[in-house]
């Protein structure tokens, strides 16, 4: 799914200043999945301050976890404005551990006797009051944190989480003023939201800052409507369907490399982030309403404004004051103006595109089963209609276009991190080029090869760990409820982070490093239920990823294909790749690299594909695969 991002989460990159009654280190959370951790072991209390603290995060965690060197290689060359960062992460972090931001907070009881005590009552007639009520203890109070407006601004909100995370535990509560939240990272307090008590949690402020693209699509919506809607999308991404999209992945990723060979041989850098927007709008376009974007190849009206309003989502999540909700802010704000104009272009073609829809399903013969499919159109909207699905058009529209963003940027997102990660690992890229050389030669994927490309999909699994897209989930309570040994109340916005998950030092062992290898190849592949929710990459529960394993054969067959034609690397001169976060996870300045066309062993070329042989020195000799089929 594409846009699941905290409503006015500006406000969370702020500094911290931490009021807290106890840690969230308890050693029970040191065993996850039969992992053994040493967290407590690594714990320190500092007199007279409450926070405790991991000894190593300072070092290790803070350093490594802000998004910018993720990963394992360092090669002595930080760059200056890293070594900053760092610098500054390693103050907040000492700062917080040293309880400069502490504030004591106090229980109702604890507060009375204070100010009684302040008024003169002498304290043996206080114990003696009191005694009733300290021995009955109150309910342990969850951790706070204070945000102020100031500091760490330029990063994505979920990177000062992490830092609070690493001090305050997996369940904390962060205050701006009035408005607060809770943060978990707890793996069994996720799983008690978001699967065992999960009827008991809205979409809240998400639902809220979507409705303007989404309404009462799958996404946002909640109670019966969310109910009826899911019973009739997920029966469409059905085997069968999913099995004709690995096709359409091919072609799309066909024409990807088209252009990346374009590229290679007039030696030009090429930006991959919006090369994998493209490519996965094109996808999603054709498998939700069988509409063909060509985004790859063209810039039309209707991608304009598929953008416009994506961005729009994206910035409405992040923006502190919701200007959007005045009403006559949409009549006079140009860029407002541009967004509802937007919309309209993209419900018309919408409307169009049902209307059309509406008379294949009416004239053709097929009788509608369980795995029904119109081969010339097996899209989504196809089996919703020809399934009799008893909707009104604007549901059926806040559907397809709760799927497309849903289906888009997360793809992409996965894509884009998945190349910055290789380009970091060159040993991991050559063993993932190993594997598909062997599985697929020069042929597209199938269905029968998803099975046989363990290692790539090993590689998406742990690109996903990394960077999970979205990196936070949200929900509000909608009663009552204990979140561990806390008591919470009706109402309370929630963000599940699920960046801090997968970055746990006490859940991972080299949380940090991408390794591919962590996943056995003969293992499961790994979900939130074999994981314990540790690892969430499609959420959990009921309101899991309906396009879950559309998602995997789509990054799985776009890399396979991509690294089988190419070497990738990082552009000489490109910007730093620094994180931002919008729906998803995005860079800040676009992912540049240089694109080479490999020299491949000579192999028995299969079907289709035509060989050229070329001049070569000695050291290269081998053959030139073209970039297309
Ligand atoms: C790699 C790509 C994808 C990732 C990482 C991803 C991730 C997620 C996550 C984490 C959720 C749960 C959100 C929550 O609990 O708040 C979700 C929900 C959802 N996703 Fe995906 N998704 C991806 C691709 C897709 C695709 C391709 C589709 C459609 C074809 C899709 C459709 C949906 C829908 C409709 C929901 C809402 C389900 C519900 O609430 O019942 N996603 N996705």
């Amino acid at each position: 799914m594409a846009v699941a991002v905290p409503a006015n989460v500006a406000l969370l990159r702020a500094h911290a200043s931490i009021s807290t009654q106890r840690s969230q280190f308890p050693a029970k959370q040191t065993h996850v999945n039969g992992l053994k951790t040493t967290a407590t072991a690594f714990c320190y209390r500092r007199p007279n301050t409450t926070p405790r603290r991991f000894r190593f995060s300072v070092i290790t965690c803070a350093s490594s976890s802000n998004g910018t060197e993720p990963d394992s290689i360092d090669d002595g060359t930080k760059s200056v404005e890293r070594r900053i960062q760092e610098k500054r992460r390693a103050e907040l972090s000492a700062r917080i551990a040293a309880g400069e931001f502490t504030v004591q907070k106090y229980s109702f009881s604890s507060s009375l006797k204070k100010s009684l005590s302040k008024l003169g009552m002498p304290e043996g007639l206080l114990q003696f009051l009191f005694a009733w009520v300290d021995e009955r203890g109150d309910y342990p109070r969850i951790p706070e944190a204070k945000g102020s407006m100031k500091a760490v601004r330029s990063e994505a909100f979920f990177i000062p989480l992490y830092e609070l995370y690493l001090t305050y535990g997996g369940i904390f509560r962060l205050t701006f003023g009035p408005k607060s939240f809770l943060i978990v990272s707890d793996p069994s307090i996720a799983r008690h939201i978001l699967k065992d008590n999960s009827k008991a949690y809205s979409k809240g402020i998400l639902a809220e800052i979507l409705d303007f693209v989404m309404g009462k699509g799958l996404i946002p919506a909640d109670g019966e409507i969310w109910r009826v809607r899911r019973r009739a999308i997920v029966p469409a991404l059905h085997l069968k369907y999913v099995t004709a999209t690995i096709d359409l992945f091919g072609q799309a990723t066909d024409r990807l490399c088209k252009k990346l060979d374009a590229a290679a041989s007039d030696g030009e850098d090429v930006e991959m982030e919006s090369l994998f927007s493209r490519l996965t709008l094109d996808v999603i376009g054709k498998a939700v309403f069988n509409y063909d974007f060509d985004s790859l190849t063209n810039d039309t009206g209707i991608v304009e404004a598929v953008y416009t309003v994506l961005r729009e989502a994206e910035d409405r999540s992040v923006a502190p004051i919701p200007l959007w909700e005045i009403p006559i802010w949409k009549d006079i704000s140009p860029r407002q103006r541009k967004v509802t104009a937007a919309l309209k272009l993209i419900n018309d073609t919408l409307d169009d595109l049902i209307s059309i829809c509406k008379r294949m399903v009416d004239e053709e013969e097929l009788q509608f089963h369980e795995e029904y499919m119109n081969e010339q159109d097996p899209s989504i909207l196809h089996f919703l209609l020809a399934s009799g699905d008893d909707v009104s058009s604007k549901q059926l529209r806040d559907d397809l276009m709760t799927m497309l963003i849903a289906g888009h940027e997360t793809s992409a997102a996965v894509l884009t991190w998945t190349f910055y990660l290789l380009s970091k690992e060159p040993s991991v890229l050559s063993k993932l080029q190993e594997e598909v050389d062997s599985v697929l030669g020069d042929r597209f994927p199938k269905i029968e090869d998803m099975k046989k490309l363990k290692y790539t999909t090993r590689v998406i699994n742990e690109s996903l760990r990394l960077y999970p897209q979205p990196p936070v989930l949200i929900r509000r309570s909608l009663d009552d409820d204990m979140l561990g040994e806390y008591p919470i109340k009706r109402g309370e916005d929630i963000f599940i982070s699920v960046w801090n998950l997968h970055r746990s030092p006490i859940l991972w062992d080299d949380a940090d490093k991408f390794n591919p290898e962590r996943w056995p190849l003969d293992g499961p592949n790994p979900n939130e239920t074999n994981q314990n929710f540790r690892y969430l990459p499609f959420g959990g529960g009921p309101r899991k990823c309906v396009g879950d394993l559309f998602a995997s054969y789509e990054t799985v067959v776009a890399l396979a294909m991509l690294v089988r034609r190419f070497n990738f690397q990082m552009a000489i001169g490109a910007p730093p790749v620094k994180m931002t976060t919008g729906a998803t996870i995005h860079t800040t300045e676009g992912l540049k690299m240089t694109v080479t066309r490999r020299m491949m062993p000579p192999i028995v070329p299969s079907f289709q594909m035509p060989t050229l042989e070329v001049d070569l020195p000695d050291s290269q000799k081998g053959v030139v695969y073209p970039a297309c089929s």
